[in-house]
Protein backbone atom coordinates (compact mmCIF):
# COMPACT_ATOMS: atom_id res chain seq x y z
CA UNK A 1 0.00 0.00 0.00
CA UNK A 2 3.08 2.68 0.42
CA UNK A 3 3.50 3.31 -2.82
CA UNK A 4 -0.35 3.91 -3.79
CA UNK A 5 -0.43 6.13 -0.57
CA UNK A 6 2.36 7.86 -1.47
CA UNK A 7 0.78 8.77 -4.89
CA UNK A 8 -2.56 9.86 -2.61
CA UNK A 9 -0.65 12.02 -0.51
CA UNK A 10 1.05 13.73 -3.14
CA UNK A 11 -2.67 13.76 -4.99
CA UNK A 12 -3.97 15.70 -1.96
CA UNK A 13 -1.01 18.16 -1.61
CA UNK A 14 -2.01 19.02 -4.70
CA UNK A 15 -5.60 19.62 -4.68
CA UNK A 16 -6.21 16.53 -7.35
CA UNK A 17 -8.94 14.33 -7.77
CA UNK A 18 -8.50 10.35 -7.47
CA UNK A 19 -10.00 7.34 -6.13
CA UNK A 20 -9.18 4.40 -4.28
CA UNK A 21 -11.91 1.44 -4.10
CA UNK A 22 -11.72 -2.71 -3.91
CA UNK A 23 -14.56 -4.73 -4.84
CA UNK A 24 -16.49 -7.16 -2.74
CA UNK A 25 -14.22 -10.49 -2.23
CA UNK A 26 -10.98 -9.06 -3.93
CA UNK A 27 -7.74 -8.50 -2.63
CA UNK A 28 -6.58 -5.80 -5.29
CA UNK A 29 -6.89 -2.39 -4.09
CA UNK A 30 -7.56 -0.01 -7.32
CA UNK A 31 -6.41 3.99 -7.42
CA UNK A 32 -7.24 6.11 -10.41
CA UNK A 33 -5.61 9.25 -10.39
CA UNK A 34 -7.08 12.08 -12.54
CA UNK A 35 -3.86 14.37 -13.26
CA UNK A 36 -5.78 17.85 -13.68
CA UNK A 37 -8.71 19.36 -11.09
CA UNK A 38 -11.33 19.48 -13.56
CA UNK A 39 -14.90 18.50 -12.79
CA UNK A 40 -15.79 16.09 -16.01
CA UNK A 41 -19.57 15.05 -16.36
CA UNK A 42 -20.38 12.25 -18.00
CA UNK A 43 -23.07 12.52 -21.18
CA UNK A 44 -25.29 9.47 -21.44
CA UNK A 45 -22.86 7.03 -20.08
CA UNK A 46 -20.70 6.79 -23.14
CA UNK A 47 -17.01 7.42 -21.68
CA UNK A 48 -14.66 5.24 -19.92
CA UNK A 49 -13.76 5.94 -16.56
CA UNK A 50 -14.85 5.67 -12.95
CA UNK A 51 -18.09 7.91 -12.13
CA UNK A 52 -19.73 9.15 -8.91
CA UNK A 53 -23.13 9.78 -8.98
CA UNK A 54 -25.39 11.93 -6.54
CA UNK A 55 -29.11 10.74 -5.10
CA UNK A 56 -31.04 13.36 -7.17
CA UNK A 57 -31.05 13.18 -10.88
CA UNK A 58 -28.33 15.90 -11.93
CA UNK A 59 -24.62 15.74 -12.84
CA UNK A 60 -22.63 12.35 -13.00
CA UNK A 61 -19.05 12.85 -12.03
CA UNK A 62 -16.60 10.79 -14.33
CA UNK A 63 -13.10 10.46 -13.63
CA UNK A 64 -11.87 9.91 -17.64
CA UNK A 65 -9.62 7.21 -17.91
CA UNK A 66 -7.82 8.53 -20.68
CA UNK A 67 -7.20 11.80 -17.92
CA UNK A 68 -6.04 9.23 -14.87
CA UNK A 69 -3.23 7.38 -14.27
CA UNK A 70 -4.21 3.94 -12.84
CA UNK A 71 -2.52 2.38 -9.54
CA UNK A 72 -2.79 -1.39 -7.81
CA UNK A 73 -2.16 -2.70 -4.35
CA UNK A 74 -2.85 -5.84 -2.32
CA UNK A 75 -2.50 -5.11 1.00
CA UNK A 76 -2.22 -7.80 3.65
CA UNK A 77 -4.33 -7.10 6.04
CA UNK A 78 -5.00 -8.69 9.47
CA UNK A 79 -8.11 -10.51 9.88
CA UNK A 80 -11.12 -8.77 10.84
CA UNK A 81 -12.46 -8.53 14.82
CA UNK A 82 -15.94 -9.53 15.30
CA UNK A 83 -16.67 -7.83 18.97
CA UNK A 84 -19.40 -5.74 19.57
CA UNK A 85 -18.81 -2.46 19.15
CA UNK A 86 -21.35 0.51 21.19
CA UNK A 87 -19.80 3.29 19.30
CA UNK A 88 -20.68 7.36 20.29
CA UNK A 89 -24.38 7.78 21.12
CA UNK A 90 -25.95 10.29 18.82
CA UNK A 91 -27.81 13.32 20.00
CA UNK A 92 -31.39 12.83 21.79
CA UNK A 93 -33.04 15.62 20.01
CA UNK A 94 -31.99 13.50 16.55
CA UNK A 95 -34.02 10.17 17.91
CA UNK A 96 -36.91 12.46 18.40
CA UNK A 97 -36.77 14.19 15.02
CA UNK A 98 -36.21 11.14 12.89
CA UNK A 99 -39.00 9.56 14.59
CA UNK A 100 -41.10 12.60 13.56
CA UNK A 101 -39.93 12.47 10.20
CA UNK A 102 -40.59 8.49 10.55
CA UNK A 103 -43.86 8.86 11.85
CA UNK A 104 -44.65 11.56 8.90
CA UNK A 105 -43.78 8.63 6.34
CA UNK A 106 -45.87 5.87 7.98
CA UNK A 107 -49.32 8.75 8.00
CA UNK A 108 -48.34 9.43 4.09
CA UNK A 109 -48.47 5.63 3.49
CA UNK A 110 -51.88 5.37 5.12
CA UNK A 111 -53.25 8.12 3.52
CA UNK A 112 -52.53 6.08 0.41
CA UNK A 113 -49.44 8.76 -0.80
CA UNK A 114 -46.88 5.58 -1.67
CA UNK A 115 -46.24 2.68 0.09
CA UNK A 116 -42.75 2.76 0.51
CA UNK A 117 -40.33 5.32 1.42
CA UNK A 118 -36.65 5.17 2.63
CA UNK A 119 -36.10 8.18 4.97
CA UNK A 120 -32.45 8.82 6.46
CA UNK A 121 -30.71 11.31 8.58
CA UNK A 122 -27.08 12.38 9.23
CA UNK A 123 -24.94 12.50 11.89
CA UNK A 124 -21.67 14.76 12.60
CA UNK A 125 -18.96 13.81 14.17
CA UNK A 126 -15.88 15.13 14.74
CA UNK A 127 -12.38 13.88 13.95
CA UNK A 128 -9.58 15.76 15.42
CA UNK A 129 -7.06 13.64 14.29
CA UNK A 130 -7.83 11.79 10.84
CA UNK A 131 -5.29 9.32 9.12
CA UNK A 132 -6.86 8.31 6.00
CA UNK A 133 -4.31 5.28 5.28
CA UNK A 134 -5.31 3.98 8.75
CA UNK A 135 -8.67 4.79 8.56
CA UNK A 136 -9.01 3.04 4.76
CA UNK A 137 -6.64 -0.29 5.95
CA UNK A 138 -9.46 -0.41 8.70
CA UNK A 139 -12.72 -0.54 6.38
CA UNK A 140 -10.64 -2.90 4.24
CA UNK A 141 -10.04 -5.16 6.83
CA UNK A 142 -13.52 -4.92 8.84
CA UNK A 143 -15.61 -5.21 5.72
CA UNK A 144 -13.77 -7.74 3.02
CA UNK A 145 -17.58 -8.24 1.48
CA UNK A 146 -18.25 -4.61 0.72
CA UNK A 147 -17.27 -2.70 -2.08
CA UNK A 148 -15.18 -0.15 -0.20
CA UNK A 149 -14.10 3.17 -1.36
CA UNK A 150 -12.23 6.59 -1.09
CA UNK A 151 -13.15 9.33 -3.49
CA UNK A 152 -11.64 12.56 -3.37
CA UNK A 153 -12.47 16.38 -6.15
CA UNK A 154 -10.89 19.47 -4.49
CA UNK A 155 -14.27 21.15 -5.78
CA UNK A 156 -17.03 18.67 -4.49
CA UNK A 157 -15.12 16.73 -1.54
CA UNK A 158 -13.67 13.26 0.30
CA UNK A 159 -16.41 10.31 0.44
CA UNK A 160 -15.34 7.17 1.94
CA UNK A 161 -17.83 4.21 2.62
CA UNK A 162 -18.65 0.28 2.41
CA UNK A 163 -21.24 -0.26 0.79
CA UNK A 164 -22.78 -3.92 0.49
CA UNK A 165 -25.44 -2.88 -2.35
CA UNK A 166 -24.80 -3.67 -5.86
CA UNK A 167 -26.82 -1.16 -8.81
CA UNK A 168 -25.55 -2.63 -12.03
CA UNK A 169 -22.71 -4.58 -13.43
CA UNK A 170 -23.48 -4.64 -17.02
CA UNK A 171 -20.98 -6.05 -19.97
CA UNK A 172 -22.05 -6.66 -23.68
CA UNK A 173 -25.72 -7.58 -23.17
CA UNK A 174 -25.48 -9.65 -19.90
CA UNK A 175 -26.58 -7.78 -16.42
CA UNK A 176 -26.79 -8.60 -12.90
CA UNK A 177 -28.26 -6.36 -10.02
CA UNK A 178 -29.51 -6.93 -6.57
CA UNK A 179 -32.65 -6.24 -4.85
CA UNK A 180 -31.64 -5.51 -1.13
CA UNK A 181 -33.79 -4.61 1.81
CA UNK A 182 -34.65 -5.62 5.37
CA UNK A 183 -32.00 -5.59 7.87
CA UNK A 184 -31.48 -6.65 11.59
CA UNK A 185 -28.36 -6.75 13.75
CA UNK A 186 -26.29 -9.67 13.00
CA UNK A 187 -25.87 -12.36 16.45
CA UNK A 188 -23.91 -15.00 15.68
CA UNK A 189 -26.97 -16.95 14.87
CA UNK A 190 -27.16 -19.30 11.73
CA UNK A 191 -30.77 -19.04 11.55
CA UNK A 192 -32.44 -16.17 11.16
CA UNK A 193 -36.20 -15.29 11.58
CA UNK A 194 -37.42 -12.11 9.35
CA UNK A 195 -41.05 -10.53 10.17
CA UNK A 196 -43.42 -9.89 7.38
CA UNK A 197 -42.37 -6.22 7.34
CA UNK A 198 -38.90 -7.12 6.14
CA UNK A 199 -39.70 -9.85 3.34
CA UNK A 200 -42.70 -7.38 2.18
CA UNK A 201 -40.14 -4.20 1.84
CA UNK A 202 -37.52 -6.31 0.51
CA UNK A 203 -40.53 -8.18 -2.38
CA UNK A 204 -41.33 -4.63 -3.10
CA UNK A 205 -37.28 -3.90 -4.60
CA UNK A 206 -37.78 -7.33 -6.34
CA UNK A 207 -41.05 -6.40 -7.78
CA UNK A 208 -40.06 -2.81 -8.96
CA UNK A 209 -36.99 -4.61 -10.74
CA UNK A 210 -38.66 -6.91 -12.29
CA UNK A 211 -41.63 -4.81 -13.32
CA UNK A 212 -39.70 -2.06 -14.57
CA UNK A 213 -36.67 -3.79 -16.56
CA UNK A 214 -39.28 -6.55 -18.18
CA UNK A 215 -39.32 -3.95 -21.66
CA UNK A 216 -35.94 -3.68 -21.57
CA UNK A 217 -34.45 -7.59 -21.52
CA UNK A 218 -35.10 -10.87 -23.26
CA UNK A 219 -34.55 -12.99 -20.07
CA UNK A 220 -34.11 -12.42 -16.31
CA UNK A 221 -33.71 -14.66 -13.90
CA UNK A 222 -34.06 -14.45 -9.47
CA UNK A 223 -32.92 -16.48 -6.50
CA UNK A 224 -34.66 -17.12 -3.91
CA UNK A 225 -34.45 -14.02 -0.95
CA UNK A 226 -31.57 -15.38 1.22
CA UNK A 227 -29.73 -13.58 4.11
CA UNK A 228 -26.46 -11.99 3.90
CA UNK A 229 -24.31 -10.28 5.95
CA UNK A 230 -22.89 -6.63 5.77
CA UNK A 231 -20.53 -5.74 8.76
CA UNK A 232 -22.74 -6.65 11.84
CA UNK A 233 -25.95 -6.18 9.81
CA UNK A 234 -27.82 -8.66 8.39
CA UNK A 235 -30.27 -7.80 5.19
CA UNK A 236 -32.50 -9.83 2.77
CA UNK A 237 -31.16 -10.41 -1.09
CA UNK A 238 -32.18 -11.49 -4.27
CA UNK A 239 -29.87 -12.24 -7.16
CA UNK A 240 -31.09 -10.75 -10.28
CA UNK A 241 -29.64 -11.62 -13.84
CA UNK A 242 -30.19 -11.63 -17.20
CA UNK A 243 -29.69 -10.26 -20.95
CA UNK A 244 -30.60 -6.93 -22.40
CA UNK A 245 -32.67 -6.87 -25.25
CA UNK A 246 -31.72 -4.41 -28.37
CA UNK A 247 -33.99 -1.49 -27.15
CA UNK A 248 -31.53 -1.13 -24.56
CA UNK A 249 -28.33 0.73 -23.33
CA UNK A 250 -26.65 1.15 -20.52
CA UNK A 251 -28.40 4.97 -19.75
CA UNK A 252 -31.86 3.16 -19.94
CA UNK A 253 -31.13 0.89 -17.47
CA UNK A 254 -29.18 3.78 -14.78
CA UNK A 255 -32.60 5.92 -15.59
CA UNK A 256 -34.81 2.70 -14.27
CA UNK A 257 -32.90 0.98 -11.64
CA UNK A 258 -31.47 4.48 -10.04
CA UNK A 259 -32.98 5.32 -7.39
CA UNK A 260 -34.17 1.77 -6.39
CA UNK A 261 -37.09 1.46 -3.83
CA UNK A 262 -34.38 0.07 -1.48
CA UNK A 263 -32.62 3.30 -0.91
CA UNK A 264 -36.07 5.99 -2.37
CA UNK A 265 -39.04 4.18 -2.13
CA UNK A 266 -42.56 3.42 -4.34
CA UNK A 267 -43.60 5.00 -6.51
CA UNK A 268 -40.62 6.05 -7.17
CA UNK A 269 -41.36 9.94 -7.62
CA UNK A 270 -43.93 10.34 -5.07
CA UNK A 271 -40.89 9.03 -2.94
CA UNK A 272 -38.51 10.78 -4.06
CA UNK A 273 -40.16 14.23 -3.56
CA UNK A 274 -41.50 13.60 -0.13
CA UNK A 275 -38.10 12.71 0.86
CA UNK A 276 -36.66 15.92 -0.63
CA UNK A 277 -39.57 17.84 1.30
CA UNK A 278 -39.18 16.08 4.39
CA UNK A 279 -35.88 14.66 5.22
CA UNK A 280 -34.69 18.41 6.21
CA UNK A 281 -30.85 17.90 4.81
CA UNK A 282 -29.61 17.52 0.88
CA UNK A 283 -28.44 13.37 0.74
CA UNK A 284 -25.71 14.88 -1.67
CA UNK A 285 -23.97 11.23 -3.08
CA UNK A 286 -25.71 9.38 -0.10
CA UNK A 287 -27.65 6.98 -1.82
CA UNK A 288 -26.10 8.04 -5.29
CA UNK A 289 -24.17 5.20 -6.82
CA UNK A 290 -20.24 5.09 -8.13
CA UNK A 291 -18.25 2.85 -9.61
CA UNK A 292 -16.23 1.27 -13.07
CA UNK A 293 -18.13 2.78 -16.24
CA UNK A 294 -16.97 0.90 -19.30
CA UNK A 295 -14.52 -0.12 -18.20
CA UNK A 296 -13.29 -2.89 -15.69
CA UNK A 297 -9.52 -2.04 -14.49
CA UNK A 298 -8.71 -5.46 -13.84
CA UNK A 299 -9.02 -7.15 -17.08
CA UNK A 300 -9.29 -3.85 -19.16
CA UNK A 301 -12.24 -5.49 -20.58
CA UNK A 302 -15.44 -3.46 -21.50
CA UNK A 303 -18.13 -3.70 -18.19
CA UNK A 304 -20.04 -1.12 -15.96
CA UNK A 305 -19.46 -2.07 -12.21
CA UNK A 306 -22.14 0.06 -10.32
CA UNK A 307 -22.37 0.62 -6.06
CA UNK A 308 -25.42 2.41 -4.40
CA UNK A 309 -23.74 5.03 -2.05
CA UNK A 310 -24.55 3.20 1.43
CA UNK A 311 -22.96 3.07 5.22
CA UNK A 312 -20.64 6.55 4.00
CA UNK A 313 -19.19 9.29 4.59
CA UNK A 314 -18.32 12.78 3.82
CA UNK A 315 -15.40 13.99 5.39
CA UNK A 316 -13.98 17.26 6.23
CA UNK A 317 -11.58 19.17 7.65
CA UNK A 318 -12.06 17.66 11.85
CA UNK A 319 -15.33 16.60 11.05
CA UNK A 320 -17.56 13.22 9.63
CA UNK A 321 -20.84 13.55 8.02
CA UNK A 322 -22.52 10.19 8.49
CA UNK A 323 -25.81 8.73 6.64
CA UNK A 324 -27.80 6.03 7.32
CA UNK A 325 -31.56 4.98 6.45
CA UNK A 326 -34.28 2.74 6.37
CA UNK A 327 -37.13 1.45 4.53
CA UNK A 328 -40.95 2.66 5.88
CA UNK A 329 -44.09 0.57 5.26
CA UNK A 330 -47.12 0.98 6.79
CA UNK A 331 -45.97 -1.35 9.34
CA UNK A 332 -43.02 0.35 10.69
CA UNK A 333 -42.26 1.62 14.15
CA UNK A 334 -40.78 4.72 14.64
CA UNK A 335 -38.42 3.50 17.52
CA UNK A 336 -37.20 0.40 15.66
CA UNK A 337 -36.76 2.58 12.31
CA UNK A 338 -34.35 4.87 14.87
CA UNK A 339 -32.33 1.49 16.58
CA UNK A 340 -31.53 0.62 12.68
CA UNK A 341 -30.19 4.13 11.89
CA UNK A 342 -28.05 3.66 15.15
CA UNK A 343 -26.62 0.25 13.72
CA UNK A 344 -26.21 0.92 10.21
CA UNK A 345 -24.05 4.35 11.82
CA UNK A 346 -21.54 1.81 13.32
CA UNK A 347 -20.44 0.73 10.36
CA UNK A 348 -18.11 3.97 9.57
CA UNK A 349 -17.92 4.56 13.76
CA UNK A 350 -15.93 1.29 14.03
CA UNK A 351 -13.44 2.17 11.58
CA UNK A 352 -12.83 5.77 12.97
C1 LIG B 1 -30.71 3.16 3.12
C2 LIG B 1 -29.82 2.29 3.58
O1 LIG B 1 -29.89 0.96 3.35
C3 LIG B 1 -30.88 0.39 2.53
C4 LIG B 1 -32.09 0.09 3.29
C5 LIG B 1 -32.27 -1.13 3.92
C6 LIG B 1 -33.46 -1.37 4.81
O2 LIG B 1 -34.34 -0.53 4.86
O3 LIG B 1 -33.52 -2.39 5.51
C7 LIG B 1 -31.36 -2.17 3.70
C8 LIG B 1 -30.36 -2.04 2.81
C9 LIG B 1 -30.28 -0.87 1.92
O4 LIG B 1 -30.93 -1.13 0.73
C10 LIG B 1 -28.64 2.73 4.37
O5 LIG B 1 -27.82 1.88 4.72
O6 LIG B 1 -28.51 3.94 4.66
Amino acid sequence: MNSLFDKVNQHRKQHLPFVLYRKPNSKTVIGLFQENDHLYFSKDFHEKGFVFAPFRNGDVIVFPLELSSVKFAAPHLASASDEDFAGIQPDSHDKEHFMALVQKGIDAIDQGLFSKVVLSRSEAIALPEFDLEAVFERMLQQYSTAFCYCWFHPKVGMWMGATPEKLLYAKENKFNTMALAGTQPFQGNDVVFWQNKEREEQEFVTHFISENLKDITSEMTFSSPYTTRAGNLLHLKTDIEGVLNTHSNLKKVIDILHPTPAVCGLPKLVAQSFILENEGYDREYYTGFLGELNHDFNTNEMASDFYVNLRCMKLEKDKAHLYMGCGITKNSHPEAEWEETVNKSKTMKRIL
